[in-house]
Order: C-alpha cells, then structure tokens, then sequence
C-alpha cells in the first residue's frame, strides 16, 4: 500500500472517534472547524503563520502525517501476481489437479499444472509491464503549486503538501488541500466535485458559523475543487484522507480508476462467465449420470470453463494503451494516464483556441493608425505605455510584439513614469495605466478594439472603417485611447471611461500552413472543429476561410449570455466560431456539449482556457502553454499542432477496434468449439477431449491472440468513435457460436463414422481443427471488406495465428504428445480438415456480411450522470499520486 493509500486507511478511524484536540496533537484540523475559526486561531492551532512553515517542521510533519495523495500509483509484483489467482476459476482448477494427482491421474495433473503456470506466468508479464507503463506516467506528471515556506514563495509538488502550508491559488487551479483562506481578491470556487453543485461558490475568510454544512464554507477552499474565478491565500489545514474529497477518492478504491474499454471487457467477461457457469454445471451433471468417474468431470467442466472466459483480455487492454502511449509520445504527443489514449479514440467534438493553432502564433505589429485612419506612427508610444511587459521579454505576446516593433526603440517611453496599472484580464479584455508625463497625469487603456471604441467619447467614422477593414483581413487590432485624470491616483475598471480615442495598432498572425490538411483529417474522423476565441469574430471567420474550414454559424460572448442552457445545444450545435467569449464562457459552452452525450477535447494554452480544459472530457494543452493550463490538462502536445492530434484520436480508436476482435473471437469459434466439447461429452463414450488438452488448446490460442494489438484496421472502423454495446457482442455470439458447433459436430461425425476414429485419434483430429477455427477466424471477423482478403492483416497477426495452427498440427508428432494423450494424425485428416476449415470459413464471412450491415456495435454511447461524475472524481483523483 502507497502512503496515500495507509494514509486514507488511518484516518477513517480517527475521524470516527477523534477528538478536536486529538487532530491538533497530530497537527491538522478537520475543515469544517477550522472554517468557524479566526484566521489567528487557526494559524496558532497549526503553528504556523503568515510566512509558512520552516523547511525541517515541513519534514516532521510530511513524515507524520504522510503524503497528501489519494492515490498511489506503486506496482506490486505481488499484487499483479495475487490479482492472476483471483478468479475463483483458476483456484477450483488447481484443487481439482491437486486432488486428482493423488488419486492417480498423475501424468494429467502435472499437465494441467505445467499449462495453469505457463498461463499465469503469461499474464502477470503482460499485466505487469502496462502497470509499470502506467505508473512511469504518473512518475513523469508533476503537479505543482506555489507554497509559502519560511517567508519565501517555492512551487511545490501538491502531494509534498502539509498542514500549516500557505498556499496561493488562482484562476483555474485545483485546490490542492483543504485550505483556511487567509486573503482572497474576488476568489470562487467551483465545488461541483464534491456538491454536484454547478453554481461558483464566493469565498470570504470570515469565519462562518459553527454547524455549516460543507458546501457553505465560504471561508475555506476545499481539496479537489476548481478556482472559477480570482484568486487567494489560504493555509492547508488537512491533507489526503483527512479532507472530503479524500475520503471521497477513497471511496471509489485506492487504484486508479477502469476505462471504458475495460469496463466494457469486464462486463462482457462476466457474460461469458456466466454461461460458462451454466455450461460448467450441465456438463458435469450429465457426466455424472453418465457414471464418469467424478474427479474426471470436473476436471472437464473447470477446463471448458477456463476455455471460455478470456482471463488474457484485460491485460491485453491495458498493454495496448501502453503501447498506444509510446506510439503517441513518439509523435510528441503526452498523455498523462493510460486512460488518456482511450479518451482521445472517442472525441466527437473540438473546441481549439485560434492562435497558436489555427494561426503561427507568432504576433508582429504591421501597422499604427491614427484617429482619422491613416499610418501614424505617434500611437505606438500609447501601447507600449499600457503594456505589462518590459524589453526583457517577459509579459503577453501582444505586449512583447509592441516591443518588438521596428519603431518602438524611437518612442520616448522614458518621458512618463507609471504610478498606477490595472492589468490586462480576460473579462475585460484590456489593460490600463496611470502615468505621469509632459502632459500631467495620463490614463491610458489599451485593449479589444471595438470595445475600447465604445469606452470613448468620440470615435471617428474613418477609424471605425478602418478597423473593419483590418479585421476583414484577418489582423488582430486593439485600439488605444486616454484621458488626463489630474488626483487620480489609483485606476479601478470604473475609471475606463470618458477617452479620447487614440488610434488602432493592427497585428499580423498568419494561418499555419499545414492547418489545412490536419483540419481536413479530423474531418475524415468525423470529428467537429470549433473555433473559440477571445479575439474578435471577423478575424476568427477570416482564419476559418483562409483555412478551408467551412464556418456555419458565428456566436459572441454577448450573444452567448442571452442564450439560456435549455437552448445551448442546439446553439452550439450550428455554431463553428465561439468570439469575444471569456474564461466562464468557454467552460459553459463546453459543460453544454458533453451535457448533450458529446465527448468534447478542448484545446487550449492560456490561464483563460484553464476552466474549459478541466470541463473538457480531455483537455489538451502545448508544451510552451501557461503552467495553469498545462496542470489543468489530460494530454500536452510538444508541437501546438493539430495533426498530431488527429495521430492520438486515430490510435485511441484503433486501440478498441482491436479490443473488438478478441471479443468477437472469443463470441465465435472459441465459445463454439467449447460448447461442442460440453455437449460431445453428453453422447460420447469417452471424453471428446482430456481436461489438460483442453487447457494446452486455450493457451496456444491466448498466445497467437497477442499479435492482435499490432494489426491493421480498416479506415472505416476509424470513421467515428465506438462504445461497447453487449446487446450487439451477444447477438454475435448466438450467431457465430451454433455455426461454429455446426462445425465442430460435422467434423465429430466425419472422425467416427468416416475414419473411424478412436479417442486418441479423435481428440487429435478435433485439437487440431479446434484451434484452426478459432485462431483463423480472426481473418474474417477482423474487417468488414468482404472478401477478407482484400484487407491485409499486419504480419504479426497472420504470423500468430498460422503458427497457433501450424504448432497444434505438431503436436502429435513430438515427444510431448505421448503424456498429452495425442497420436499422429493419419495422413486422410488433413484433406478433411482443410475442407472443413475452408467451409467454416466462408460460411462466416457470407454470415458477416448481413451482421456487420446491421450491426450497431459502432452505436454512440449515452452516459449516465453518475458514471460520468465518477470518472470525473477518478480524474481530479490521479493528480493526488504518490508511489
Ligand atoms: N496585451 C493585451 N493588451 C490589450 N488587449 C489585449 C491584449 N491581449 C489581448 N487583448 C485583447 O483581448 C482579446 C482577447 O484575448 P485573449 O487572450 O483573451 O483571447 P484568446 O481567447 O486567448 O484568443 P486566442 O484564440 O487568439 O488564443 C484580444 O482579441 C485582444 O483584443
Ligand atoms: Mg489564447
């Protein structure tokens, strides 16, 4: 067990039975108490201030109260190994073997031995090594925050938290503890992981009043929660399992939480096991009125179940996500869980941000225009004065592009000096300053042109249409104006007001060539692309037509807000450009899609994108992107490109149109052939086949299915994301399954009244065609191209399942085939059964045809509300991961 894990186990104990006094002895204060409590009180029941913790009390306590993680992402050999035993199957089989090798049938249960350990052993490998892939995700994955320790501001790893820590937190964080607030500036968080409860709570660090339900602790910020808007000060007061989420986290089991994909297998696993456990039953009752000896029928009932139940299937999910992981970090895409690839397979819908993405993303200023339209030169100085950045570099793009401008060096800049900046934000989407200069006091504000415009007294017919024109043209302009404010000495937004306009600064961003054709190939996927942008709705529209995406409809920020939820769907739903949105927008629109059953990827760089990547299904951000967003996202791409993109939804995809094929295998000939054997026991005089032949056919099958991962698929399986449909994968299996028992009962009466067989012969002849059927069928059932072979297999597969056949052909004629009861095949057989195979063969591709037309296994899924919320809380979850 992590010590997250121990951790969450400890302290469920202590906050039954604990009291106040005994949690301050350990150091750390349940959070609905400490909400009741003064700031000062708190600090001084933490020992802690205002400066933080020294380095060493952060050491004692880390080591006492452990890591502040939920989750732990450490793999255990053991625990790999003990989870291969844990089907109840597997554990009969044994006892049985055990039993029977003292009875007597000794060569047969060391057999069975021999093939329960190779299959085991082969398990625990395949399983073991996704695991490790998985956690050397979480190894690599860092989330940060900044914390004040001894008077000084570090980022520190969130699962290093401990009680005492002053905390900063910001737009778009995840709260990473449960946390006093000290200090806030308009801070509200959304709490909904804990509440359900979509609506921004306001936090205020008056105490509230003793007996306050947990969703109104409007003076603490709770662990798992989002920064919906401002930002704040706060003091950790409990970590890991002593906060609500953690007991939460721990709730849903300390391991990371099932894919989809493996959900799905589950279910479908339990289906098989459950007609297996029928199956199991009959056999071994019309066995034993059959008078077989009894140790005998249930060796051949346990191993005709194990035949049935596909034990390999999960590990083998998880392996080709690993593997989907490699293939994707090699085209510098990053996720951070192996659920990540699955993720990415079903997106439906993209919201992409435009710069960056859409555009090169490298602003420069290409003209100045004064009031009256015309080049001046003499506006630049107004925006390089509301400017956040300095000549070093640091600062937005827009303001380093002012400073990076040919005339820029020219402009006296030093004539003023600032005494006062209200900072750019995305709500208002300007900045101001106050500066003193030639003039006396100046406010100068610089921002989003036409609303700039609108701040001013008089604006001039030629610059409206000169802004028209650029925006036309695809440049990005903001507009500047000022007014003299003598006495003012500090600015608020109220101040923005009353300007004289000052001119227009226009900026060129190219569309990114090769946009083009990653636009084109999400397209093919079926994948919607929509536009979403702070910027103004001409410029985004003109990028769009520059880059051949076909715009349907253009919504603003204002429009938006007049639209209620009810009507957003559709709304959004004809809409490609989202312009002049803010941070909250761009959440809600994305919240609306996924509440209309759309898988929704956002993608997106800013510290404004940050609330829309954690409402995303999969959040997606650049490697060169603000820390927010980055934390704040599922995958980060090393390139802002959307071509590599459309790479992880491709492999995402043909990741479970793999995992299909196994199921489809396991629904056809391998539940046939098993169900033939049950039913060839019930009108045979001897066993149709020994239980250890039984097990040997299963592994050779597992094993030639492990090429599976490698195999090629079909474009059209790649056309639009699939979801697990049981209903389809039975109907499958009541096809497949009595065609492929026809088979086998035509090959049983060929054996015994054609060539004669005795039980020797005929368990070698039925070895042999059993495992032809079920490994070749893979060809037929892996494509919907009809003749199979029009679609190549990768060689890896055709290999596999050649070779499974080819060694079960061999068998009989080595030295092992003594002890395993086989005898070489008469050289009659091998006409017949190549017959026979052929005919299975075609009769399951003629059967396809009308199954995979009809078929609906490529059906969109519906979510229910609680598995979705579920998912979410595994989510917030795995960034709490210690080993
Ligand atoms: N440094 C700045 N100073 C003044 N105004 C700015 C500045 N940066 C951006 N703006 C204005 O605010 C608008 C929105 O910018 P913001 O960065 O919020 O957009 P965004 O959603 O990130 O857009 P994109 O899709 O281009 O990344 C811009 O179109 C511009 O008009
Ligand atoms: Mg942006």
């Amino acid at each position: 067990m992590g010590e997250g894990a121990r951790a969450v186990g400890r302290t469920t104990g202590t906050v039954a039975v604990g009291t106040a006094e005994a949690r301050r002895d350990e150091g750390w204060l349940p959070v609905t108490e400490a909400a009741t409590l003064p700031v000062d009180r708190v600090h001084a029941a933490l020992r802690t201030g205002p400066a933080g913790l020294a380095p060493e009390e952060v050491l004692r306590r880390r080591s006492r109260l452990g890591a502040n993680a939920v989750r732990t992402h450490r793999v255990s050999a053991v625990a790999v190994l003990v989870r291969q035993f844990r089907s109840a199957l597997l554990g009969l089989l044994l006892v049985a073997a055990t039993v029977s090798y003292f009875v007597g049938e000794r060569t047969d249960a060391l057999v069975i031995a021999v093939i329960l350990t190779i299959s085991v052993g082969f398990g625990f490998v395949n399983e073991y090594r996704a695991e490790r892939a998985g956690a050397a995700l979480h190894e690599r994955i860092r989330h940060t925050v900044p914390v004040t320790r001894a008077g000084r501001i570090e980022v520190v790893d969130v699962v290093d938290l401990v009680p005492g820590d002053v905390v900063r937190i910001e737009l778009g964080t995840v709260v990473p503890a449960d946390l006093r607030i000290t200090e806030t500036h308009r801070l509200e968080c959304d709490e909904s992981v804990l509440t359900g409860e979509s609506v921004a709570v306001a936090k205020d660090p008056a105490p509230v009043p003793a007996g306050t339900a947990l969703d109104d602790l409007a003076s603490c910020a709770l662990m798992g929660t989002v920064v919906r808007a401002g930002s704040g000060l706060g003091v950790v007061v409990a970590t890991a399992g002593h906060t609500a989420f953690g007991r939460i986290a721990a709730g849903l089991g300390g391991r990371q939480g099932e894919t989809e994909f493996q959900r799905g297998l589950r279910r479908f696993s339990l289906m098989l096991a459950r007609v297996a456990g029928v199956l199991t039953a009959v056999i071994f009752v019309i066995n034993l009125v059959l008078h077989r000896p009894v140790i005998d029928a249930v060796l051949f009932s346990l191993a005709i179940a194990v035949g049935i139940t596909p034990q390999l299937l999960p590990a083998i999910v998880t392996a080709s996500l690993a593997a989907g992981t490699r293939t994707l970090a090699r085209r510098r895409v990053l996720v951070k869980r192996l659920v990540c690839v699955e993720d990415l397979g079903n997106v439906e819908v993209l919201f992409t941000d435009k710069t960056g993405t859409l555009t090169d993303g490298r602003l420069s200023l290409t003209e100045t225009l004064g009031p009256d339209g015309r080049p001046d030169a003499h506006v630049l100085l107004a925006g390089l004065l509301a400017n956040e950045a300095t000549t070093g570099g640091d600062g937005n793009p827009m303001d380093q592009a002012l400073w990076a401008a040919s005339g820029a060096a020219a402009q006296p800049v030093a004539a003023y000096r600032r005494v006062g900046l209200l900072p750019f934000d995305h709500q208002r989407r300007r900045v101001s300053v106050l500066v003193d200069g030639p003039d006396g006091r100046m406010l100068v504000t610089k921002g989003a042109a036409e609303e700039v415009m609108a701040l001013c007294r008089d604006v001039p017919e030629a610059a409206r249409r000169a802004l028209d024109e650029r925006l036309a043209g695809g440049g990005r302009v903001v507009a500047v104006a000022a007014r003299p404010a003598p006495g003012l000495t500090g600015i608020g937004p109220d101040d923005e007001r009353d300007l004289t306009f000052g001119g227009l600064l226009v900026f060129l961003d190219p569309p990114k060539p090769d946009a083009r054709a990653a636009l084109d190939r999400l397209a093919t996927l079926g994948i919607s692309v929509k536009v979403i942008t702070g910027d103004h709705p001409a410029v985004a529209v003109r990028v769009c037509a520059q880059l051949g995406l076909p715009v349907a409809g253009v919504l603003t920020g204002a429009e938006l807000a007049g639209i209620d939820d009810a009507a957003l769907p559709a709304a959004i739903e004809s809409t490609t450009v989202f312009a002049r949105v803010s941070p909250e927008d761009k959440a809600r629109l994305v919240h609306a899609q996924r509440a209309a059953g759309r898988d929704v990827a956002f993608l997106g760089d800013g510290v404004n994108d940050a609330l829309a990547l954690h409402a995303a299904d999969i959040g997606i951000s650049v490697a060169g992107g603000t820390d927010v967003a980055k934390d704040a996202a599922d995958v980060l791409l090393l390139e802002k490109d959307l071509d590599v993109l459309a790479d992880g939804v491709t492999e995402g995809r043909r990741i479970f149109a793999n995992t299909i094929k196994y199921v489809l295998m396991g629904t056809s000939s391998n539940f046939g052939n098993m169900f033939s054997a049950a039913g060839a026991s019930a009108f045979l005089s001897f066993l149709p086949m020994l239980p250890s032949q039984i097990l040997l056919n299963n592994l050779i099958y597992d094993l030639s299915q492990v090429a599976i991962p490698t195999d090629r698929v079909d474009a059209d399986q790649l056309a639009r994301p699939a979801h697990w449909d049981l209903r389809e994968i039975r109907r499958f299996m009541l096809t497949f399954g009595p065609l492929s028992s026809l088979f086998d009962f035509l090959t049983f009466a060929l054996l015994l009244s054609v060539l004669h067989a005795g039980p020797v012969e005929f368990r070698s002849g039925w070895f042999v065609e059993s495992l032809a059927t079920q490994t070749l069928v893979v060809f037929a059932i892996r494509t919907h191209t009809s003749p199979f072979w029009r679609s190549r297999p990768s060689r890896a597969l055709l290999l596999a399942a050649l070779g499974a056949v080819a060694v079960a052909w061999l068998i009989p004629y080595l030295p092992v085939a003594g002890p395993l009861g086989f005898r070489p095949l008469p050289a009659v057989f091998l006409p017949v059964l190549v017959g026979l195979v052929a005919a299975y063969l075609a009769l399951v591709e003629v059967t396809k045809r009308t199954l995979f037309a009809s078929s609906d296994l490529l059906r969109p899924r519906r979510r229910e509300p609680a598995a979705v919320h579920r998912r979410r809380t595994h989510r917030r979850a795995a960034r709490f991961s210690s080993r």
